[in-house]
């Protein structure tokens, strides 16, 4: 079942389109990583799912049906800053929240969740001298007060060092994995998104250029051949005739990205049988960086 589901979803602002046509799939369970350029559009679709923007056109569907207030009560949400009481403490943070929220036993859920988020200790430190890394903790805290079946994180990693980034990661791969939360993330941290992502969506100019599975992504970034020739559109034509089970890339200098042979001698062989010259053929292994860099930015030609 797909938590949440857009068609076509737009928001302009004044006549621009910030998000347009924009298709988004999110699967029960998976923690997807929503990653875009600055400005791409990734605050302003997760605004309009969370309920605190309303599109200019499209639709959003959530847990099956349409997106409306009881649907939004099934979400936690932690988009930009967390909005904390800096003259409070985390506990008063969070009672406060329980208290508007109507939660049964809040001492009870406000201990338990200030532990899980790894503030149990805190005491009463104000808010306003809590680190980076506490406040995105007590944030996540805050967004898992209502016993959440979604989770939107807008940047959680946002300003954290690596340690403070990998504690969060670890929270939410549990919250994953322990309380079956499907998590939506954006970020910029892509070493980070790839240790715990089971799915991608990559934003462009307000578009979904692509979806994709880890698994999907795996095999994207696995080794290739790069190659530099004489006629690039001449041996491309050759390598697809002669090599019908491998992949092809063209990349924006004009040498062919070559998947699903190891072998570079084979590729040499058949350009140079068909008279055409080999400037560059070594092996290149693609990180997920470089993958994601290529889908967001102008210069991707798939
Ligand atoms: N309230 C607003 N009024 C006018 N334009 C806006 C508003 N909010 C966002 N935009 C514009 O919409 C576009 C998308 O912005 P958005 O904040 O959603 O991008 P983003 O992908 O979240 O970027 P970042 O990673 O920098 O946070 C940008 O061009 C931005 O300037």
């Amino acid at each position: 079942m797909n938590v949440i589901e857009t068609y076509g979803l737009e928001k302009s602002y004044g006549g621009k389109r910030a998000v347009d046509h924009f298709d988004m799939h999110v699967a029960k369970g998976d923690i997807y990583g929503f990653v875009g350029l600055n400005g791409a559009g990734k605050s302003t679709v997760m605004k309009m799912l969370a309920g605190l923007s309303k599109p200019t056109g499209g639709d959003i569907r959530l847990f099956g049906e349409d997106a409306d207030g009881e649907a939004i009560r099934r979400m936690g949400v932690l988009i930009e800053a967390p909005g904390l009481y800096g003259g409070m403490t985390a506990y008063d943070n969070m009672m406060l929240k329980a208290l508007c929220l109507g939660l049964v036993d809040p001492k009870r859920k406000v201990d338990e969740l200030l532990g899980f988020v790894g503030l149990g200790g805190v005491g009463k430190k104000k808010t306003k001298q809590f680190s980076m890394g506490m406040k995105q903790r007590l944030g996540l805290g805050l967004a898992l007060l209502g016993d959440p079946d979604l989770l939107l994180l807008d940047e959680p990693l946002n300003g954290l060092d690596p340690e403070g980034a990998r504690g969060i990661r670890e929270l939410i791969v549990r919250l994953n994995g322990e309380r079956g939360i499907t998590v939506v993330i954006s970020s910029h941290v892509l070493e980070q998104l790839g240790r715990m992502a089971t799915r991608y969506g990559v934003i462009r100019n307000g578009r979904m250029v692509r979806e994709l599975t880890a698994a999907e992504v795996d095999q994207e970034c696995s080794d290739c051949l790069q190659l530099s020739a004489a006629d690039p559109t001449r041996s491309l034509a050759l390598l697809q005739e002669h090599f019908p089970q491998a992949r092809f890339q063209v990349m924006p200098d004009n040498s062919i990205r070559v998947f699903g042979i190891a072998d570079a001698a084979v590729i040499g062989s058949a350009l140079n049988d068909a008279g055409i010259a080999v400037q560059g053929l070594y092996a290149h292994r693609r990180d997920l960086e470089e993958f994601f860099v290529g889908l967001m930015g102008d210069e991707y030609r798939g």
